[in-house]
Parts: C-alpha cells; sequence; structure tokens
C-alpha cells in the first residue's frame, strides 16, 4: 500500500470518528476503529483515545500477527477486531461504539439472543442483517474474541452484551453506515416496545438479500 493510500486512511479513520462523536454517536474515549491494510496489518484507533480528536499520525499501526509497530499502544479491543477480521476476509473496516440505543438493546431481558433487533426496516437488512447477541466479558479480555470468532463468518455485526455493538464493513464508510444504521433501528425499536409493531417477513427480508446482496 502507498504511503498516500495509508494517509487517507488514516484522516479517514480521524474524520469519521470525528463525525461519529460529534454526533453523540459514542462518547469520552469509548469507541474504536480499525482497517485492514493491504500488507495484511492494520491501522487501529489508539486505546484511551477520544474519536472526536484523534491524530492521525498517531494512529496505531499493527503487522499481519498483531504486533504493535508505531503509533500510540492499540485499542484493547485490537483481539476483538483481529477475531472478526480472521473470520472475514470480505471485511476492510471494523467499528466499535457505545451508541446509546444499541447498548440499552444489549441490556435488555428477554431479547433473542440469535437476533437481538427485529427486521423493522428494508435499509436495516441491507445494511446490517441478524445481529446475535455476546454474552458478557470484561472489556478488553481476550475471550470477546473468541466468542466472536464463532459468529462473525456468518454476520457483519454483533452485540456485545451490556457493552455495544461491532460492526463490520467492506470498508470504513460502510462499516460506520451500518454502525449509524444500527443505532437508528435500536431506537425504533425501543420506541415501538410494547405496540407489537409489524416487522418484515420471511419472504420480505429475503426478497432484500436477494436484491441487494451484502
Ligand atoms: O469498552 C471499552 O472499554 C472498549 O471496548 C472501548 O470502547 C474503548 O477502549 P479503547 O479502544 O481501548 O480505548
Ligand atoms: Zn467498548
Amino acid at each position: 500500500m502507498s504511503a498516500q493510500e495509508e494517509n487517507r486512511l488514516r484522516e479517514q479513520i480521524s474524520t469519521l470518528g470525528k463525525s461519529l462523536f460529534d454526533r453523540g454517536l459514542t462518547m469520552g474515549s469509548s469507541g474504536n476503529i480499525s482497517v485492514r491494510l493491504d500488507d495484511g496489518g492494520w491501522l487501529m484507533t489508539p486505546t484511551n483515545a477520544c474519536l472526536g480528536r484523534l491524530d492521525p499520525a498517531r494512529i496505531s499501526r499493527l503487522d499481519g500477527q498483531g504486533q504493535w509497530l508505531d503509533g500510540d499502544m492499540p485499542t484493547k479491543e485490537q483481539f476483538l477486531h483481529m477475531a472478526m477480521y480472521a473470520e472475514r476476509p470480505q471485511s476492510g473496516a471494523i467499528v466499535h461504539l457505545h451508541s446509546t440505543h444499541s447498548v440499552a438493546v444489549s441490556c435488555l431481558p428477554g431479547i433473542d439472543h440469535c437476533d437481538c433487533i427485529p427486521p423493522l426496516t428494508a435499509y436495516y437488512v441491507m445494511r446490517v442483517g441478524k445481529l446475535p447477541l455476546v454474552p458478557y466479558h470484561v472489556p478488553g479480555d481476550p475471550r470477546l474474541g473468541d466468542a466472536v470468532r464463532g459468529l462473525a463468518g456468518q454476520y457483519s455485526a454483533v452485540l456485545l452484551a451490556n457493552h455495544g455493538p461491532v460492526v463490520a464493513g467492506k470498508d470504513l464508510e460502510a462499516a460506520v453506515y451500518a454502525t449509524e444504521e444500527l443505532e437508528e433501528t435500536a431506537k425504533l425499536f425501543l420506541l415501538l416496545r410494547g405496540e407489537n409493531p409489524r416487522a418484515l417477513n420471511e419472504e420480505q427480508v429475503a426478497e432484500l438479500k436477494r436484491r441487494f446482496p451484502a
């Protein structure tokens, strides 16, 4: 990858990180973002960094084995991101946020652990699809990576119990769009709780999958 392309990705992580932070989609120093490099390594946001104030030059760079090469120390969730990439060769970027409505759903009793949010809208089905719940572990626990490894081959997004969403996309823009759609649909789901909303049926979901494959 050329230095120019790597710099473009560093700028994009910083710009989209700020956009997410400025719109209240993650708070404080929560959340992390990674992008796959074509040498097999990654750019990852540093641990304890605020997504709203990232310095492109200080973003962490890791090699294909996950060794930290330069930049600030990487996110404590590097193993979670790496586990997801290992199962998803088609994914070029991952976003993890503490977006409020998605976190709220991750704390609810009685949700379907295989698919936490019903297919309320077409766009949600197109961008996110099914959303399994990953059992709770302390942030940064390598067991989060193990838990995600069993799911990420089939699902582009997972919801960490009492924590937040982790969403993969073909590139960073796609991962950000999917994360935003997940948050909006989590909000709808909470708004509609108790109203017995009409979700899309299996046939409608299948048609969307056919016409808009991931
Ligand atoms: O919830 C956590 O602690 C992490 O998952 C997180 O969101 C921020 O951790 P760092 O990326 O290590 O700052
Ligand atoms: Zn987190």
